[in-house]
């Protein structure tokens, strides 16, 4: 099967940590996480795209989009509503929009905010509208995850999340459950679409 694509943004290393951790998750369904970033937007409309960061994972291309078997995407909470070089990123992808490269792929959204209250559900189901105009299955989280039920910091049935108060990266351990859950459920089902075989069409 195509690897699961774990896609994110992240500045100060919350987002990341989530990331990873559902990559554990997604290794443990039996599939293969391929970590992308996406790059910070320069201010300057003529900057070219920088190098790929001397560390952590290479930037992310259109055809890891059309070649993953699944996606995990991910984006800090800025002002209740994703980062703005993940917005960026997807307004590029009107071109697999129009050849309906994701559609009946599976999907699931992270974020990490600052504060309990911010805005996690709001960036969750603002991540998910484009990811549903592409025709892409949102795979959420279940309540049969007791995580779900004893948290005290981040974790949604909406995706998972990270609560990083006093900046804090280090999951806890409920937000660490819960990201390996949500990784195997994607991996899982992406093994159970990709033997499906639906028939994909395209958007136009
Ligand atoms: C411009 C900006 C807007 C932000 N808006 C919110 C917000 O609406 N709610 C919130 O709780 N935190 C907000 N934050 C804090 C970040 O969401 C939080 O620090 C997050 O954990 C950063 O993730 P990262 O470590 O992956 O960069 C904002 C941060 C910035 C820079």
């Amino acid at each position: 099967m195509a690897p699961v694509l774990i896609l994110y943004y992240s500045r100060h290393g919350a987002t990341e940590q989530l990331a990873r951790a559902i990559g554990v998750g997604v290794e443990a369904g039996g599939a293969t996480a391929k970590i992308r970033t996406v790059p910070p937007i320069s201010s300057d409309p003529d900057a070219e795209q920088p190098d790929d960061p001397a560390v952590g994972p290479p930037y992310v291309t259109l055809d890891d989009l059309t070649g993953c078997s699944a996606l995990a995407l991910g984006s800090p909470t800025r002002f209740g509503n994703m980062a703005a070089p993940v917005k960026h990123f997807l307004d590029s992808t009107s071109g697999l929009w129009l050849n309906g490269a994701l559609i009946n792929k599976p999907a699931c959204v992270f974020t990490s905010t600052s504060s309990m209250h911010g805005g996690q559900e709001s960036t969750l189901l603002s991540m998910m509208l484009p990811l549903i105009h592409h025709g892409m299955v949102i795979a959420g989280l279940p309540y049969s995850e007791p995580a779900l039920h004893n948290t005290t910091t981040g974790g949604t049935p909406y995706g998972v999340t990270h609560l990083a108060a006093n900046n804090v990266t280090t999951l806890s351990s409920e937000e660490k459950q819960l990201c390996h859950a949500q990784g195997k459920r994607l991996a899982e089902l992406a093994g159970a679409l990709t033997s499906m075989n639906i028939e994909k069409g395209k958007a136009v």
